[in-house]
């Protein structure tokens, strides 16, 4: 089948043409910048799309694409496994806003551009946050009244599931085991991040909670911090949407250090400045923790896997991680961790007490994957 994927975040647009039998892609491409429409970016999610199925159109010649594939980032309650879109479903899906401020708006906006491109189109929802419902509810539940979950559906859901089920069956293949015999901890290091605890090839805990806010230190969000610093700046004054466009888009390595892409930070870092060198510290510190958290999660994780823009690509990221990680006795082959490479790999010693690996991500394929499934039925 021929499969248009559509990855939209909140300020770029990643897309895919796939055939599934073959595997092969026949078209991809980013619209970035977003909103910025002074660098060139387009207006809005709209006017992307319709730069998108433009360039589609041209690059297929003729040949007609069977569905499109949507990147859902929050599937509430209710979404468990990827479904065919209708009116019913695009709508549930943006009551679910709120809960992904960055994301939901921005994969509705993508859903209704292709019903208006091409109205009889099938097009499929594929959840960031399926892949989690597994978690028990010592894991799922927060240590407050019943009444927040029951009226608001206050919960972790977790997220990045997409990709951290591709991972986990490479992974699994990688050390010749079944995704089902799989244990291990996967950390999803891109300008969103998360970790997640898989036992038995089922994720049983993972850093992201109600919202992809919650966790590791990220591009421009905090990750965790006390919520009581909320409840001091209402009081000083801030708005939801203050606190909203603090803690999701001026935090993290942004706010930390100015700049919230990992090269540019590691560069800084290695040039002497003060401010980078602390951001990556107390990034790689954070995660270190909860490497040794999800090791205990697990029972013994029997490999620690780096995948996404930062873990699959930053050696120095990965080496500060690492390089905390002494009491697992854990330790880099410095060769195998500084070497450029996209296919999956051990960069650990052989004396390290598990493997450390990075798998490459592809969320485009696996959300090709299960549009067609889905559209097949
Ligand atoms: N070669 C590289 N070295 C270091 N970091 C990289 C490299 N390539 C990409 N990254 C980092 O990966 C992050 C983006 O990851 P990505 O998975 O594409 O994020 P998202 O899908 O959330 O937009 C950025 O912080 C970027 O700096
Ligand atoms: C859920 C999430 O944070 O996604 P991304 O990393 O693509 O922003
Ligand atoms: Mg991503």
């Amino acid at each position: 089948m021929i499969i248009l994927v559509i990855n939209s975040g909140s300020s770029s647009l990643k897309y895919q043409v796939r055939d599934t039998e073959t595997g092969e892609r026949l078209a991809e491409g980013t619209v970035e910048r977003i909103g910025d429409s002074t660098h060139g970016g387009p207006i809005d999610h709209q006017e992307a799309l319709d730069r998108v199925t433009d360039d589609v159109e041209q690059a297929l010649q003729g040949k007609a694409i069977d569905a499109v594939g949507h990147r859902v980032v929050h599937g509430g309650e209710r979404f468990s496994e990827p479904v065919l879109v209708d009116n019913e479903i695009t709508r549930s899906i943006e009551r679910l806003s709120p809960l992904a401020p960055l994301h939901n708006p921005a994969n509705v906006q993508g859903i209704r551009a292709i019903t208006t491109r091409w109205p009889d189109m099938p097009q499929v929802a594929v959840f960031d946050t399926a892949f989690h419902r597994t978690l028990p509810e010592q894991a799922w539940r927060y240590a407050v009244p019943d009444e927040l979950y029951t009226r608001f559906g206050i919960r972790r859901y977790g997220f990045h599931g997409t990709s951290i089920g591709y991972v986990t069956h490479h992974a699994a293949s990688l050390l010749g085991l079944a995704p089902s015999e799989f244990t291990g901890i996967i950390a999803h290091l891109g300008n969103g991040a998360s970790i997640t605890a898989v036992q038995a090839g089922a994720s049983i805990d993972t850093s992201m909670g109600f919202t992809p806010l919650e966790g590791l230190v990220m591009g421009t969000r905090s990750g965790d911090i006390d919520p009581s610093i909320l409840l001091f700046l209402s009081r000083e004054g801030y708005s939801a949407e203050d606190l909203d466009q603090l803690l999701n888009r001026e935090s993290g390595l942004l706010g930390l250090t100015g700049q919230n892409d990992m090269r540019s930070v590691v560069e800084s870092a290695a040039g002497g400045d003060a401010r980078a060198e602390l951001a990556l510290d107390l990034a790689s510190y954070r995660l270190a923790k909860y490497i040794g958290g999800y090791h205990v999660a697990v029972g013994g994780a029997q490999a620690l896997v780096f995948t996404a823009g930062i873990g699959e690509n930053s050696w120095q990221f990965r080496e500060r991680v690492v390089g905390r990680l002494g009491a697992l006795n854990l330790h880099l082959d410095d060769a195998e961790n500084r070497k450029k490479s996209s296919a999956p790999r051990q960069i650990s010693t052989e004396d390290s007490a598990f493997p450390v690996l990075v798998v490459p991500t592809d969320e485009e394929a696996a959300i090709a994957e299960a549009t067609a499934v889905v559209v097949g039925r």
